[in-house]
């Protein structure tokens, strides 16, 4: 085979790790825990999308919404805090948060792991090779001895609409670095993305209308969740339209006010539209093809992370969909970067059982997620309907928050609801879904009781603290034994 690169461009790592998000920094982080040497690849900012366009500036930006809403509801306090949120002072804080979008404490934290970064777009060029197209015009060959992983996340979806491209949409990247606040801000898509952003603008003084495709928000959660929080958002002055399809996106000249058309003829008129309408995978430039792959897809995996029909590449977070949450790409990592390991060392017996060190079972059965709307959403574990589906026999058990001492002094007039599924046959929970101001915090104990599989009656004896929210539990636990 003709050798096209300079040796001193040819490089050799145990695992070399495609994509610097919080993922792929969680795998090399991993493996070089276990001995092994690696590099990462990197094309845009070390830290991925939830450092910079997710996670980190979304909360950032939600966090002061929601401290005033449960200000307002504190008895002597909510006097002092009517007047508006000072926007300018949220953006600035954002900014300190992301680091003004740049890296460098990202990139000290991988040189004291002794992980080396290699910046630009990387692509399989054959079987545990990986070539990088440097941002000077550089070329770089890296081969690993043990691994692959593609922990390259996702982007975005725009659909496929006439006039959207020139309209110059926000999609969640805009929607969380923006420091403009939209007179009239429209979002599409009624998913977390849409209701957390929907909740931000509106707080910052937009004047928001949601275009919600389905019956209503938040659909991967219990239909009580949902409900909930657009009851809220509608009470605060938001526009929420269920069952409706955008046909066309119109804005001449790329400036003005944006209208959004809908099927059936009515219109909606904006000054930005925000697109939240899902994820694709960034899989589609990445060599694929190379190994057999097709480019464009979400990569299919064992438990063990790694890419179904190889025995050297590895799937991880975002770009595998089994969960598209930073902390379960997180976990998986700590899962794929001991299976790497161990079978780098060959020592180490694997254990790919259920529950097993390197197998990633609470992909399948305790997700946990908080969506931070006001009020606030949780759940772990399977909906009702989803157990169901999987065919257990089971009983929902249903909370109105407001029963719960803590709740009230929480909260006045605190609104909320929670639910247990619990399986029938062996009294353990299946999931559980909370809604209500301050519930972001229950869900790890639900996700706790979910992955240790705790018996009904062993719960019965895990006393919550009077007078908190948890003693949710209590309620829940004695309407299932009655
Ligand atoms: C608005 C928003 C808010 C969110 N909020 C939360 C939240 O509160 N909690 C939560 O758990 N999750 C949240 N998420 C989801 C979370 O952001 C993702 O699950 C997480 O970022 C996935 O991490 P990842 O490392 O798999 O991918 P990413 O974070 O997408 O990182 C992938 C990295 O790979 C790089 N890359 C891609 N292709 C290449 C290539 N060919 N060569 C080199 N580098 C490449 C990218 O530049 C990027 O840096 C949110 C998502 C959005 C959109
Ligand atoms: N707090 C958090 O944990 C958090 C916050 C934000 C995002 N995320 C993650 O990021 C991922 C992406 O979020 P998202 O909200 O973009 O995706 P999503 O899949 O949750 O929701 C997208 C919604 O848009 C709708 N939709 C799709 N195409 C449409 C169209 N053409 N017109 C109208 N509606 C359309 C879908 O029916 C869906 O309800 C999620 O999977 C979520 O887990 C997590």
């Amino acid at each position: 085979m003709t050798r096209t690169v300079e040796s001193e461009h040819e490089h050799e790592y145990d695992v070399v790790v495609l994509g610097a998000g919080p993922v792929g920094e969680n795998v090399v982080d991993r493996v070089r825990a276990a001995g092994l040497s690696a590099a990462i690849v990197e094309s845009e900012l070390i830290g991925g999308e939830c450092s910079y366009w997710a996670c980190m500036p979304s909360k950032a930006l939600l966090r002061p919404v929601i401290a005033r809403s449960d200000a307002r509801k504190v008895a002597g306090l909510r006097q002092s805090v009517y007047g508006p949120l000072d926007a300018l002072e949220v953006f600035a804080h954002r900014d300190e948060v992301v680091g003004d979008w740049t890296d460098d404490g990202q990139v000290d934290w991988l040189d004291s792991i002794g992980v080396r970064i290699f910046r630009g777009h990387g692509r399989l060029l054959g079987p545990r090779r990986v070539e990088v197209a440097g941002p000077e015009g550089e070329r770089h060959v890296l081969t690993a001895r043990h691994a692959v992983a593609v922990c390259t996340g996702s982007r975005a979806v725009l659909p496929d609409l006439p006039g959207l491209s020139g309209a110059r949409p926000w999609t969640s990247r805009e929607a969380t670095s923006s420091d403009r606040v939209p007179g009239r801000l429209i979002v599409v898509g009624g998913g977390v993305v849409g209701v957390e952003m929907a909740t931000a603008w509106h707080a910052f003084g937009s004047k928001v209308t949601m275009l919600v495709r389905g019956g209503g928000l938040l659909p991967r959660m219990e239909p009580f969740v949902g409900e909930h929080v657009a009851a809220a958002l509608t009470a605060r002055g938001a526009d929420i339209r269920t069952g409706v399809s955008v046909t066309a996106v119109v804005r001449d000249g790329g400036t003005g006010p944006v209208t959004v058309v809908l099927e059936g003829g009515d219109h909606v008129e904006g000054d930005q539209v925000l697109f939240a309408t899902g994820r694709a995978p960034r899989t589609e430039d990445i060599g694929l093809e190379k190994v057999g792959l097709k480019p464009g897809s979400w990569l299919d995996v064992d438990d063990s992370l790694r890419v179904t029909g190889t025995d050297w590449l590895y799937a991880v977070g975002d770009v595998n969909h089994r969960a598209l949450l930073t902390h379960q790409g997180k976990y998986q990592a700590r899962i794929a970067g001991g299976a790497i390991a161990a079978r780098a060392k060959g020592t180490e017996a694997l254990d790919e059982s259920n529950w097993g060190a390197h197998a990633a079972t609470a992909d399948h059965a305790a997700v946990p997620q908080v969506v931070f709307s006001d009020p606030e959403a949780a759940a772990v574990g399977l909906s009702l309907a989803e157990a169901e589906r999987a065919g257990h026999r089971v009983r929902a058990v249903d909370l109105d928050m407001s029963h719960v001492a803590g709740a009230g002094l929480y909260a006045q007039g605190y609104r909320g609801h929670a639910r247990m599924v619990v399986d029938l046959d062996r009294e353990v929970i299946l999931g559980a879904s909370f809604v209500g101001p301050g519930i972001g915090e229950l869900v790890h104990s639900a996700t706790v009781a979910v992955v240790g599989e705790v018996p009904i009656a062993r719960l019965w004896h895990a006393v919550p603290s009077y007078p908190t929210l948890s003693e949710a539990w209590l309620r829940l636990l004695e309407a299932y034994r009655s």
